[in-house]
């Protein structure tokens, strides 16, 4: 007979537990006065063959994991990602590249994200995260290595929010309801001084209409008044992983590999834990929740409930 992994009573009471503790915190707060309704919560343990949490969560995000890659023009995005694809499988998405195509297809913002490019500035954010949405929404994978976005903080905040909108997560909430931020797992960044990154894009020779001193000294302008606050942000939330790019390309490629080792692989089998907070209608929340997920709630209660009138 198959053993279950499904969490015993005794578990899930130490689980519960810890669940209730936390909830007395949220209980202190309505209680100080800053409510005004009734609330409740219910709690309680799911599980989906073959899936963990992670998994569960991602599945409704829509993605496994978002590795950003955020860097300065020439450090070498574009060089590392076919090689990160062909050794771990994620769906490489370059920005820029989506833009290009845009362009060749001559859509009807073509001409104008071609004079974005020539002159180096950003595109607008509902062009790009629209783009990559589409193109997150057309791959079969849900490993994705996001290269060149976000530019600024528009584009971060624009790209967050929109992704979280459409994937509102179980929760909830009071006076509104709960969105879930849709961060990256990680950001790469590819460290390497601007005449490096010059040099480089100089000998690029791809025929590009940005790949000229011009172009390149207005790009590297933006990068730092643009881009550099957003990997900022990113690092002070302890996503950035910084590389030495100015290495060789294998060199800087072990970098990457080790850091793409370090994902963990996905658990199987495991149980989950789902909280529904609310209203009076959590519990019918919570259910409905379940059996859309196609979880089996292995069980369930109804932890708290305070009327605060
Ligand atoms: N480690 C490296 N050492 C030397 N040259 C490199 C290295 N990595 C990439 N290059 C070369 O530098 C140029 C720019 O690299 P790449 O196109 O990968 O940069 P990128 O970051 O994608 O640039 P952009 O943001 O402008 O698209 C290419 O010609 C590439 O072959
Ligand atoms: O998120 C993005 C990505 C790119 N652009 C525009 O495209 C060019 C070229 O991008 P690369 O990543 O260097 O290939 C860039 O200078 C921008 O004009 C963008 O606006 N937003």
């Amino acid at each position: 007979m198959a053993t279950s992994k499904f969490p015993t009573q005794k578990s899930l009471a130490g689980r519960t537990g810890r669940m209730e503790a936390g909830l007395a915190g949220w209980k202190r707060n309505f209680s100080a006065g800053n409510h005004c309704g009734d609330i409740c919560f219910s709690t309680g343990w799911a599980k989906r063959e073959g899936d963990s949490f992670l998994t569960w969560a991602r599945d409704i995000e829509g993605s496994e994991f978002e590795f950003f890659l955020l860097s300065g023009p020439g450090s070498g995005k574009g060089t590392q990602c076919p090689k990160i694809v062909e050794q771990f499988g994620s769906a490489h998405l370059c920005v820029g590249d989506l833009l290009q195509a845009e362009i060749e297809s001559e859509s009807e913002n073509g001409t104008m994200i071609q004079n974005f490019k020539k002159e180096g500035k950003i595109v607008p954010s509902e062009i790009t995260v629209k783009l990559l949405q589409l193109a997150m929404q057309q791959s079969d994978n849900k490993r994705f290595i996001i290269d060149g976005f976000p530019r600024n903080e528009e584009n971060r905040t624009a790209f967050e929010n929109i992704i979280a909108m459409q994937n509102i997560v179980v929760l909830y909430f009071y006076l509104g309801h709960f969105v879930m931020k849709i961060e990256p797992e990680r950001v790469l960044f590819f460290d390497c001084p601007e005449e490096e990154l010059t040099k480089r894009i100089l000998n690029r020779n791809q025929g590009r209409v940005d790949d000229n001193i011009e172009t390149i000294r207005k790009r590297l302008e933006v990068y730092f008044e643009s881009t550099v606050p957003v990997i900022n942000y990113y690092n002070s939330k302890g996503k950035v992983q910084k590389i030495d790019a100015q290495r060789s390309i294998d060199e800087v490629f072990e970098d990457v590999k080790s850091i793409f080792s370090e994902l963990k692989p996905v658990a199987k089998d495991e149980d989950m834990l789902l909280v529904v907070i609310g209203r009076k209608e959590s519990s019918t929340v919570f259910l409905t929740i379940g059996l859309h997920l196609g979880l089996e709630v292995m069980s369930y209660s109804f932890n708290y409930y305070a009327n605060h009138g």
